[in-house]
């Protein structure tokens, strides 16, 4: 591995195998901590055993991982969550019986815990008001404030969806990782989670590396893209390049992929 310091998530080799099945295979990643990022492929491609082997929920076989100059390979995912690491999943996980400021103060919170555990019994006066004036903050940048006190369980999707983008915006996370965050959406709620991640991660300086089946969605958010194909990288560079790839679109055959037109057309490519 190269000695430099890179303020972002780093791979080398890094390699995850299931018994005999090679899942990712080799891959080097330079994922920038400002900016956001695609990480696409077909089915079974390797795109989450990638996701869950840079945040410590799958071990990896082979290879490292860096986190903003850290070497954070044999680290658990908390203490990855600790160096800088926010994760989502493809399913909404969210506290459904609480309300969505109760689940966004929550983000904000783990923080505190790292430092001090007893302020999961007693946070500080301090600790409250930051705490309250972060939440505020990211729920006016997801544009959910009016949901606050709602009961989690009893949105939509699309709202959960904005909630959970919400709670880990209040975290001390420098890059999220976000899988596969408009499952679940209609196209008119995909278009407005592209608006709304794009202006929160920008208004907050934070670093965001997705994994998402939406091309429409990946081109229009995406300044940069990997592409994964049976494990192997098989593209890395700028979303625009991505457009105009035969090799990307060859392993998309059948699957729709904007052209580099049809996405200029939309003002899609965020270059
Ligand atoms: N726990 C596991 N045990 C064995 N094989 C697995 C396991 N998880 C994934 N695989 C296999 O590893 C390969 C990559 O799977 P992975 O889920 O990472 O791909 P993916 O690109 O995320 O797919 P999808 O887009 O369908 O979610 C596939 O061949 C899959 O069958």
């Amino acid at each position: 591995m190269s000695s430099d310091t890179f303020s972002g998530l780093r791979t080398r080799g890094l390699t995850v195998r299931y018994g005999g099945v090679l899942a990712v295979d080799s891959v080097d990643l330079d994922v920038s901590g400002t900016g956001i990022t695609g990480l696409i492929g077909p089915n079974g491609a390797g795109k989450t055993s990638l996701f869950n082997a840079c945040a410590g929920l799958v071990r990896a076989s082979e290879g490292t991982v860096e986190l903003f100059g850290k070497d954070v390979t044999r680290q658990k995912t908390h203490k990855r969550a600790r160096n800088g690491f926010g994760r989502t999943f493809q399913r909404v996980e969210l506290f459904k019986t609480l309300t969505v400021r109760d689940n966004v103060e929550m983000g904000h919170e783990a923080a505190y815990v790292w430092r001090h555990p007893y302020s999961l019994l007693r946070a500080l006066p301090s600790e409250r008001r930051e705490t309250r004036r972060v939440a505020e903050e990211v729920m006016e940048l997801c544009q959910i404030t009016d949901l606050a006190d709602r009961v989690a369980g009893s949105l939509s999707t699309g709202e959960q969806r904005m909630v959970e983008l919400a709670r880990v915006l209040a975290g001390p996370a420098r890059l999220l990782l976000l899988d596969e965050p408009s499952s679940g959406l209609t196209s008119l709620e995909r278009g407005r989670f592209a608006e709304i991640l794009l202006d929160a991660t920008n208004a907050l300086g934070r670093g965001v590396f997705v994994v998402e089946h939406d091309m429409d969605l990946v081109a229009r958010i995406c300044t940069n893209v990997y592409v994964l194909n049976f494990g192997k990288l098989i593209f890395a560079g700028s979303m625009k390049d991505a457009l105009a790839s035969e090799t990307v679109q060859r392993s998309y055959l059948g699957e729709s992929v904007p052209t580099v037109d049809e996405a200029a057309s939309e003002g899609a490519v965020n270059a």
